[in-house]
């Protein structure tokens, strides 16, 4: 994708995959003005996979965007993309009970939403885990805004890979393999 991104609506619709300074992968899609839909391919919670998570979606200036998000499972997350440069900073503050059992959350979050919502109330919050970390964007494609087929199966390690050599999507962003 070689687009400027000047307006909010440029953003909007874009499925992104980067890489942050830690090493932790993440794939990432606004989906429409306030909602995301991601995947987790690498760090504390690799595996892990969501869709429709509310999120407030701004434009700061032309061309960079701030989304921000709170999570059944306590998680709050804030994501400042700079897509013409290539890069996002984001700041995850996780509460404790995740950095002690992040397994709990490595699923498809949509269909054990109970079960998040059960291991905040038994484990502890505090002390939170804030990572803030700069990203590299390793791709960017035009999905479109409300495609289902964007974040729609869970993360298996070939995926990134799978995306970026244009495997895995068609020219009309649909899944090549459903
Ligand atoms: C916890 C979710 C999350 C999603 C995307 C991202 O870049 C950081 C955190």
């Amino acid at each position: 994708m070689t687009k400027t991104f000047k307006t909010l609506d440029d953003f909007l619709g874009t499925h992104f995959i980067y890489t942050y300074d830690n090493g932790w992968e993440y794939e990432w899609y606004a989906k429409n003005d306030h909602t995301v839909d991601y995947r987790i391919h690498g760090g504390m919670v690799a595996g892990r996979w969501v869709t429709d998570q509310e999120a407030n979606i701004v434009m700061l200036v032309p061309g960079i965007y701030k989304v921000a998000w709170t999570e059944p499972t306590g998680t709050d997350v804030a994501l400042d993309f700079v897509p013409n440069e290539g890069k996002l900073n984001g700041t995850i503050f996780f509460p404790k009970w995740v950095q002690d059992h992040p397994e709990i959350t490595v699923t498809y979050q949509n269909e054990h939403i109970d079960v998040m919502e059960a291991a905040r109330e038994k484990y502890a919050t505090y002390p939170k885990l804030v990572v803030p970390e700069f990203a590299k964007i390793t791709y960017m494609g035009d999905a479109g805004q409300n495609n289902e087929d964007v974040i729609s199966e869970a993360p298996y390690p070939s995926l990134p890979d799978d995306i970026r050599a244009g495997k895995y999507f068609d020219a009309n962003y649909k899944r090549i393999n459903k």
